[in-house]
Parts: structure tokens; C-alpha cells; sequence
């Protein structure tokens, strides 16, 4: 086997990927490679294919068209040893209630080749102090952080993460964001859906916008939109009091060369630098106005 060519393949990678529920296309036609190694972040408004997409690379569900690879293998017909690779953590946990965290993630390790040392996983998620409890007596947050354990004992090379710190306390958060980190730091590849961006921020070295099954942007985090969506905008208003608008590279001279043509101090005036969170609302905006109009189209 060449195993040069398999190390430098993608860990995932789409063609042309399609689900169609009925009359709704979930996911429709996206192409995509993350690579070895890569944390990948999914972002996309509630109802956008994430999840669809992730548990169609899962081998969770079956595409309706295009071709998928995850570690050189076609999802749908995963075997085993394939499972045996990747980790999952789903949106909704699927944990045992009358069982220890201890017990269930005892369980789990067992079914994996070569599993990490479970008391370690539990210290990596902050269980410690739990770790003799029945899973049905842990708060929210915990449930989640045993989602994550039961993800990552396995010591998979493909980690997926469907909205991981949903219901996390911010420390919690920061927590698994460091866990994340060490696990990209020992080789896994990861692909998470999120809605915080703060966390795509964080966590993704690149990231991709998901609207209406369509792949809308794709790139490192901080420069998704372009560079275009992070010129400074500069607000302010006229003598009359009409509301100004500019966006330029240059905001300090535009605000002198105003305030000298008003021969006084701009009123309202504003120096705005989008953030990551402005320029995903902005690109979510222009393809539902892109969505709206080609329906019309079509009526
Ligand atoms: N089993 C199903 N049967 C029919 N339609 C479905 C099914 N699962 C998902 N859908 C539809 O497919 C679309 C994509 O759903 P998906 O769960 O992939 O979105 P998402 O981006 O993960 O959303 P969220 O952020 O809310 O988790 C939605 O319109 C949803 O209603």
C-alpha cells in the first residue's frame, strides 16, 4: 500500500453532496476537503444541513447524490474497523441513565482497539468529582461533557462535534476548548458544527457558512466575507442631519476631511469595524434576499 498518497489524502472529502427529504433539498450540492489534522468549523443558521451533512459523513444517514470519503472510506459503507477511527458526538447524548460515568465510559473504551485511560478522559472533561454517578443524576452541562468523553475515549483519528458546548457554563466552555486544542495538538482531525462564533474563532483553522443545504463561504475564519465585508464603515450625520454612510481603508482621514468640510464636530459620528459575528449576519442576510428572489423567479 502506498501509504505516502493515503497520509497526505484528505481526511474528509465531498463532491456534489445531496439530501433531499421529500421536497426539501437539506443538503444541496456541496463540495468540500478538510485535511489531515485540520479543525473545521460548520456554521449556518438552525435548519441549514449541518447536522445533515455531518451524519451523512457519519454513515448516520444515506446521501441522495454526490460521492463522500472520510479517512479513504465511503461513509455509507463503513465498517467496523472504519467506526473504530472516528468519534461522535451527537447533537442529543445517547447515554445510559442507570449506569456510572465511570461504568458507561469503561463500556465504551472497551469497544475500541486502542482506547485512551478512561480516568484520564474523565479528568479531561472536569467529571472527576462525578465519576461514580448515575449518568441520570448529571445537570445538562455534565451530560455534555460525558457526550465528549464517550467521544473522544476511543482516541479517534476523525473527531465530530455537533454543537459540543451547547448548555456549557463559559468556564466549562473555555475548558473544552483547551481539551480541543490538546487533541488537535496530538493529530486529530476535527469537524465541529457551531453556533458561537467565538468558538469557530477559537477552535477552526478554517471555517465554512452553510445556508439552505448550499456551501456559501469557505476559508480561514478571519476571512470569511472577504476582505471587502471588514472595511471599516464610518457613520455619521450631515448638517441637516441626514444619515451618512462610507465604508473606507482609511477612516481617520475620511473623519478629518468631514469634520473640515462641516467646519464642525460630525454629529453621531462612528467608526465601526465588523466583527466575525456582523460579517456572518450580513452573508446569512444576502443569501436569504439570494433565496427570496430566486423563488420569485420561479413563481
Ligand atoms: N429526518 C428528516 N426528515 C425530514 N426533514 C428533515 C429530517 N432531518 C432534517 N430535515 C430537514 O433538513 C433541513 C436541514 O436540517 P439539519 O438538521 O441538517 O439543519 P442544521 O443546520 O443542523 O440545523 P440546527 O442548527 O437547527 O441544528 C431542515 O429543513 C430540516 O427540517
Amino acid at each position: 500500500m502506498d501509504t505516502t498518497s493515503t497520509s497526505e489524502a484528505p481526511a474528509v472529502s465531498i463532491r456534489g453532496l445531496r439530501k433531499q427529504y421529500g421536497d426539501v433539498a437539506a443538503v444541496d450540492g456541496i463540495d468540500l476537503d478538510i485535511a489531515r489534522g485540520e479543525t473545521f468549523a460548520l456554521l449556518g443558521p438552525n435548519g441549514a444541513g449541518k447536522s445533515t451533512t455531518i451524519e451523512i459523513l457519519e454513515g448516520y444517514r444515506l446521501r441522495t447524490g454526490g460521492d463522500a470519503s472520510v479517512l479513504g472510506v465511503d461513509p455509507a459503507r463503513g465498517g467496523l474497523e472504519w467506526k473504530s477511527r472516528i468519534g461522535i458526538v451527537l447533537q442529543s447524548g445517547t447515554e445510559s441513565g442507570a449506569m456510572t460515568v465511570r461504568e458507561q465510559l469503561a463500556h465504551f473504551a472497551g469497544l475500541y482497539p486502542h482506547p485512551r485511560d478512561v480516568d484520564e478522559v474523565i479528568a479531561a472533561v472536569g467529571l472527576d468529582e462525578k465519576a461514580r454517578t448515575r449518568i441520570a443524576k448529571l445537570s445538562g452541562g455534565q451530560r455534555r461533557r460525558l457526550d465528549v468523553a464517550l467521544g473522544i475515549v476511543g482516541r479517534p483519528e476523525l473527531l465530530f462535534l455537533d454543537e459540543p458546548t451547547t448548555g456549557f457554563d463559559p468556564e466549562a466552555r473555555r475548558e473544552f476548548w483547551d481539551l480541543i486544542r490538546e487533541l488537535k495538538r496530538e493529530g486529530t482531525t476535527i469537524l465541529l458544527t457551531t453556533h458561537y462564533l467565538d468558538e469557530a474563532a477559537q477552535l477552526g483553522d478554517r471555517a465554512g457558512i452553510i445556508i439552505g443545504g448550499k456551501l456559501v463561504d469557505v476559508g480561514p475564519v478571519h476571512e470569511l466575507g472577504g476582505a471587502e465585508a471588514r472595511v471599516p464603515i464610518v457613520r455619521w450625520r450631515d448638517r441637516d442631519g441626514s444619515p451618512r454612510e462610507t465604508r473606507t481603508e482609511r477612516p481617520a482621514e475620511l473623519v478629518a476631511s468631514v469634520a473640515r468640510e462641516l467646519g464642525t464636530e460630525p454629529a453621531e459620528l462612528e467608526v465601526i469595524r465588523p466583527s466575525l459575528e456582523d460579517i456572518y449576519l450580513d452573508l446569512v442576510r444576502a443569501a436569504g434576499a439570494e433565496t427570496r428572489e430566486t423563488e420569485e423567479a420561479r413563481a
